[in-house]
C-alpha cells in the first residue's frame, strides 16, 4: 500500500545520497601525481563531479596543464583502479538521509538511483555502505547508450522500480535538466556539489537537509 503522493522516489548519487568528494579527491590526485601533476583542492575537485569519472580527470587535467584523449586514456584506469579500492574510505550519506528513506520506505515508496558515476562503481558504494536493500533500481551513467541530462536513464530508473507517479532529487544542473526533460519534479539539495548557485537550478523545492524530504514532496504532490 502506497500512503503517498508519489509511488517512487528517484535519487542522484554524489552529491545528493552521500559526500564523495573525499574519495574523488583522493583518486583524482592519484592519477594526477602520477601523471606528474599537483593536487587539486576537495573544495575545487566537488564541482567538477556530476558527470562521470572520465569527465572529472579531464576537468583535472585541464586545471593542471595540458589535456588530450591520450592523457585521459593514460590517467583514467589509473584514477578508476584507486578509487574502487578506496571508495568509501571517506564517503558518508549527508545528514539524515537514511531517516528519510526509512520514512519513505515505510510509506511503501519504492527508492532508486539514477547516477552518471559508472554503474560497476555506483554499486560498490552502494554495497559499501550498507544499501542493498533499499534501492530497488539503480541506473548509472553507462547502463543505457545515454546518460543524464538525457532523460532516458530516468525514466527507466523508475520503470525499473516499478513505474507510477515519480518524483527526483538531485544536487546539479544536470539532474534539474534530467527532471524538466523527464517530465517530473525535481527536489533540489543546496549541500551538494552544484557548480552554480542551487537557487539558479530551476528546481521545484530546495532542501537544506534531508529532514525536509518528505514535506517538500508533499507540498509537490
Ligand atoms: O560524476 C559522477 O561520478 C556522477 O555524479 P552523479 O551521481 O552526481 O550523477
Ligand atoms: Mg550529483
Amino acid at each position: 500500500m502506497i500512503d503517498f503522493p508519489f509511488a517512487v522516489v528517484a535519487f542522484d548519487l554524489d552529491g545528493t545520497l552521500a559526500d564523495t568528494a573525499p574519495d574523488l579527491t583522493a583518486a583524482l590526485n592519484h592519477a594526477l601525481g602520477r601523471m606528474g601533476r599537483p593536487p587539486i583542492p576537495a573544495e575545487d575537485v566537488r564541482h567538477m563531479v556530476g558527470h562521470g569519472a572520465r569527465a572529472l580527470l579531464q576537468k583535472g587535467l585541464s586545471a593542471t596543464g595540458e589535456v588530450n584523449e591520450a592523457l585521459i586514456e593514460e590517467g583514467f584506469p589509473i584514477l578508476l583502479d584507486y578509487y574502487y579500492a578506496h571508495i568509501a574510505d571517506h564517503t558518508r550519506p549527508f545528514d539524515g538521509l537514511e531517516a528519510a528513506l526509512d520514512t519513505l520506505a515505510a510509506r511503501g515508496v519504492k527508492l532508486a538511483i539514477c547516477t552518471n558515476k559508472l554503474e560497476g562503481l555506483s554499486r560498490e558504494l552502494v554495497d559499501a555502505l550498507g544499501w542493498q536493500d533499499r534501492f530497488v533500481a539503480l541506473v548509472g551513467g553507462d547502463t543505457l547508450p545515454v546518460r543524464k541530462p538525457d532523460p532516458a536513464p530516468l525514466l527507466e530508473a523508475i520503470a525499473r522500480a516499478g513505474g507510477g507517479r515519480a518524483a527526483f532529487v538531485g544536487d546539479s544542473i544536470t539532474d534539474t535538466d534530467t527532471a524538466r526533460a523527464a517530465g517530473i519534479p525535481c527536489v533540489a539539495v543546496t549541500f551538494g556539489f552544484s557548480d552554480r548557485p542551487v537557487d539558479q537550478l530551476g528546481a521545484d523545492r530546495l532542501i537544506d537537509h534531508f529532514d525536509e524530504l518528505v514535506p517538500a514532496l508533499l507540498a509537490l504532490g
